[in-house]
């Protein structure tokens, strides 16, 4: 697994626009290489900022938006539609507002499709499952970039500490008693998100100086820290305001922005 590097930026909103070019371009570069790209959302407030910023940019359709895959790593186990739902937030701030292939936007299902949470997720695993390739060397994609807002609590996707699906090894598991509402949600564990050639926690405000200091202390434990799994293969980036960067152990690798 990959060490993280430290990006810092002004404030978040300096953040969600700066990563919304470090995307563009990562998928440009992916499909222009290997014809198409995959992308994991996620929640949150930074994370869905982000997505609106994509919308924003002119260079957004560089982007072969019909040869990208969408995912998710985490879903509130809520009706289609609902507000709260993330899929819902990102088709409000950019899915809607691009060419995507309908086909390539693998939606975690709600109870309103009948299944209870366990089956969604074993219908997620499934769905990974069939997108892997042989050279992906397991049950899932290798994604291009998996995006993770963090928690003040150290959570990526819905991975709290200590709970049950911290310590599981299958792909898409269940969710119980989640700390941030609501309390039942589906999410990838953590061998899915270190599947990935590149992780990239995004966090900002002073609510998460504390979780960045420990998700980037080497001797953090993923089960009391998630936020210290969230490791990519190849590379692993933190991307921070100076808000959330305010804790950072001194001397880790960091490029401080302007
Ligand atoms: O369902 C969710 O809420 C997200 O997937 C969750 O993992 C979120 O990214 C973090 O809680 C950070 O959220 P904020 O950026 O709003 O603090």
């Amino acid at each position: 697994m990959s060490v993280p590097n430290v990006v810092v930026h002004r404030d978040a909103d300096v953040l969600a626009k700066a990563v919304a070019a470090r995307i563009i371009t990562r998928l440009v570069d992916v499909q222009s290489a290997r014809g198409s790209a995959s992308l994991v959302l996620t929640g949150g407030t930074v994370g869905i900022a982000t997505l609106a910023a994509i919308a924003e940019t002119p260079a957004r359709d560089a982007v072969d938006w019909r040869k990208l895959d969408i995912w998710w790593g985490d879903e509130r186990f809520l009706p289609s539609g609902d507000k709260e739902r993330n899929e819902t937030g990102a088709r409000e701030a950019l899915l809607d507002h691009v060419d995507l292939d309908p086909e390539r936007v693998h939606v975690m299902r709600g109870p309103d499709s009948g299944m209870t949470a366990e089956e969604s997720a074993d219908a997620y695993a499934q769905e990974l499952r069939k997108a892997a390739r042989p050279e992906d060397h397991g049950p899932v994609p290798s994604f291009d970039v998996m995006l993770l807002g963090m928690g003040p609590d150290s959570h990526v996707a819905s991975l709290f500490p200590g709970n049950p699906a911290v310590y599981d090894t299958r792909p898409v598991v269940a969710v119980h008693g989640s700390p941030k509402p609501p309390p039942v949600r589906i999410s990838m564990t953590f061998p899915t998100l270190q599947a990935s050639r590149e992780v990239w926690v995004v966090a900002a405000g002073e609510e998460k100086a504390g979780a960045v200091r420990l998700a980037l202390s080497e001797d953090s434990g993923r089960m009391q820290v998630p936020a210290a799994g969230a490791r990519g293969r190849q590379r692993t980036l933190f991307l921070l305001d100076r808000a959330s960067a305010a804790k950072i152990p001194p001397g880790l690798g960091r490029i401080a922005s302007p």
